[in-house]
């Protein structure tokens, strides 16, 4: 490269008047090759130093972004994917630092050791924390959900005395019996009918949340039925939760001014969390003044019904905040869980024929244990199942369990670190820290579940036949600990009630073409939802599976 000094010295033909900007203009050109030179350099330091982090730290940690890039690279495609391979190379767990400017530091796992130490053993170091909490508190407010300490543990053990009770049973028989018998197989036999598809995903959202209002309010909103009505509260609802998570994706100080201005999502959210109010003060409202009818001879067991009958620790009865709150709270955890999961059972039963067999032989195997059912002439083609019956179907069980192992509707959970603390594989957490175990990663782990754990294999569930849980530190999709999910069984009751019913009725085909993938949400929804066409079974079709299960349990006796 020239010098400055020779190339200007050398410039004579030039008067003096033309030389001084030629000269300065030249300088100003090289110098600033100079400096790009050296950005070049800069940056390739930086590049491969930071490069070189990835084997140590999983991803590269960039100056000021931090593993930002990385995340939003992750985010393009399916994130659960990325994540679970992130944390398979990091041999399952690894920290995640984010921009300086974020709170995004956060330490993700998928260790069975780690997520027992957090659920169970250390419980009280991990609570949800208040990050979560003032997050969620507009929506939320108190409720079992959004609390911590005396508040969640009061809520806690109420509820899961409730939840235990022959009354709640009854309870749960009787309104899944009423939606699945009178309003959804109605509303997939008009899709037979018309030859339309149908989505199912929005069918099975409809049922369970019209069932969750049910356990929580005692009242029936009335969303699933012909034509898929749009209800105010459900919309309310469905608007106040979509708004609320916005907030985790935005610095607190932003999404609090922009609470404070009413713009945007936080004005959507406020509109939103007032049609969710209305509709519970109403409720609230009626029951009580039924409640003064009827004095204590009430026959109601929903959530509302029962925590109005209590009192509080100085014997006075709950605020109508706080029974708002209490319902509100168990509509969120149970209103989309089971529907999500029973969509992705659907589309893994299309792609696994053999394990839909398998459940229609189990199913035809329970149908034929009835009295009046001892032979194949006396097929019943349009069975009722009775709880006794859902309880035998543990296939069924299975590969439920095995949909919600692969696609769990609770893909990744969080914790707060309340005092420093260090994980059983050596991971240092510090007081104030995030914590995310990553459940979808959890099962496809090849060290938790062996090599075929992205395989849809229901029979890793069964022993001689029958259903055996796995511990909550392997299949976390429940949670586990003193916050496993209360409406566990429920939720199994309730997803094998409505699957036994469509698939003995029903072929589930999903429309040619359709693209099946997760949404980016707190809840594993299918993005596009899932388009299916419903085919008949027809009677020579179910006799064929009487015969069979007849088959089969005579190679069982043998
Ligand atoms: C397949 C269905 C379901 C799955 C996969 C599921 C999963 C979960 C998970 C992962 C949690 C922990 C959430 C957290 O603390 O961050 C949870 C909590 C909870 N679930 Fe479920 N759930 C299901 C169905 C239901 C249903 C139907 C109900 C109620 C009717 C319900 C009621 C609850 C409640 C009340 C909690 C809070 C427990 C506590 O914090 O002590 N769940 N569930």
């Amino acid at each position: 490269m020239s010098t400055n000094s020779s190339y200007d010295f050398n410039d004579v033909s030039f008067s003096s008047s033309y030389r001084e900007p030629l000269v300065s203009r030249r300088l100003f050109l090289l110098r600033n090759v100079q400096v790009l030179e050296l950005f070049l350099a800069l940056f390739a330091f930086v590049a491969i130093h930071s490069l070189r982090q990835k084997k140590r730290h999983g991803l590269p940690v960039w100056p000021f972004l931090g593993m930002l890039p990385s995340l939003a690279f992750g985010i393009r495609g399916n994130i659960y994917e990325w994540l679970s391979e992130v944390l398979c190379l990091q041999n399952g767990t690894f920290q995640f630092r984010g921009p300086w400017f974020s709170s995004l530091n956060s330490t993700i796992t998928c260790d069975p050791r780690n997520v027992e130490h957090l659920l169970k053993n250390r419980f009280s170091v991990f609570p949800k924390g208040s990050y979560f909490r003032d997050n969620l508190r507009d929506l939320l407010g108190d409720g079992i959900f959004n609390a911590d300490d005396e508040t969640w543990q009061r809520q806690r053990k109420t509820a899961s005395i409730e939840f235990h009770s022959a009354k709640f049973r009854q309870l749960t028989t009787h309104s899944l019996y009423e939606l699945v018998h009178k309003r959804l197989l109605p509303v997939l036999e008009t899709s037979v009918k018309s030859s339309c598809p149908i989505d199912l995903q929005d069918v099975l959202l409809r049922l369970t949340f019209d069932n969750v209002c049910m356990i929580a309010f005692g009242v029936d909103p009335g969303c699933l039925g012909p034509g898929q009505p749009v209800i105010p509260f459900a919309k309310a609802f469905e608007d106040a939760t979509e708004a609320a998570v916005l907030r985790f994706v935005m610095p607190t100080c932003v999404w609090k001014l922009m609470r404070y201005l009413n713009l945007g999502t936080e004005k959507m959210l406020k509109e939103s969390i007032k049609g969710v109010d209305d509709f519970a003060e109403e409720v609230i409202r009626t029951r009580k003044k039924e409640l003064s009818l009827e004095g204590e001879s009430t026959k109601r067991s929903d959530l509302l019904t029962v925590f109005m009958g209590l009192r509080d620790e100085k014997g006075e009865s709950f605020s109508d905040k706080f029974l708002r709150d209490i319902c509100v709270n168990f509509i969120l955890a149970g209103r989309d869980t089971s529907s999500v999961a029973l969509s992705w059972f659907f589309w893994l039963l299309e792609k696994n024929p053999e394990v839909e067999e398998k459940i229609m032989v189990e199913v035809c195997n329970i149908l034929r244990q009835r009295e009046d059912h001892g032979n194949a002439e006396k097929v019943d083609y349009e069975p009722v199942f009775g709880p006794e019956e859902i309880k035998k179907m543990d296939y069924l069980q299975a590969a439920l369990s095995e949909a919600l192992r692969l696609y769990p509707s609770v893909p990744v959970d969080h914790k707060e670190v309340q005092e420093d603390d260090v994980f059983p594989d050596g991971t240092i957490l510090k007081k104030g820290e995030k914590v995310i175990y990553a459940i979808y990663a959890m099962g496809r782990m090849e060290a938790i579940w062996g090599k075929d754990c992205r395989e849809f294999r229901p029979e890793r569930w069964l022993r001689d036949g029958r259903f055996m849980s796995e511990s909550a530190y392997k299949f976390t999709a429940f949670n586990g600990g003193p916050r496993l999910c209360l409406g566990k069984d429920f939720a199994y009751y309730q997803m094998k009630a409505a699957a036994a019913a469509i698939v003995y009725r029903y072929k589930v085909k999903v429309v040619k073409g359709h693209k099946v993938e997760p949404k980016l949400a707190l809840t594993m929804y299918m993005k596009h939802g899932l388009m299916v066409n419903l085919i008949n079974r027809s009677v020579s079709e179910i006799d064929q599976y009487y015969a069979k299960s007849i088959d089969d349990s005579n190679i069982v006796s043998v």
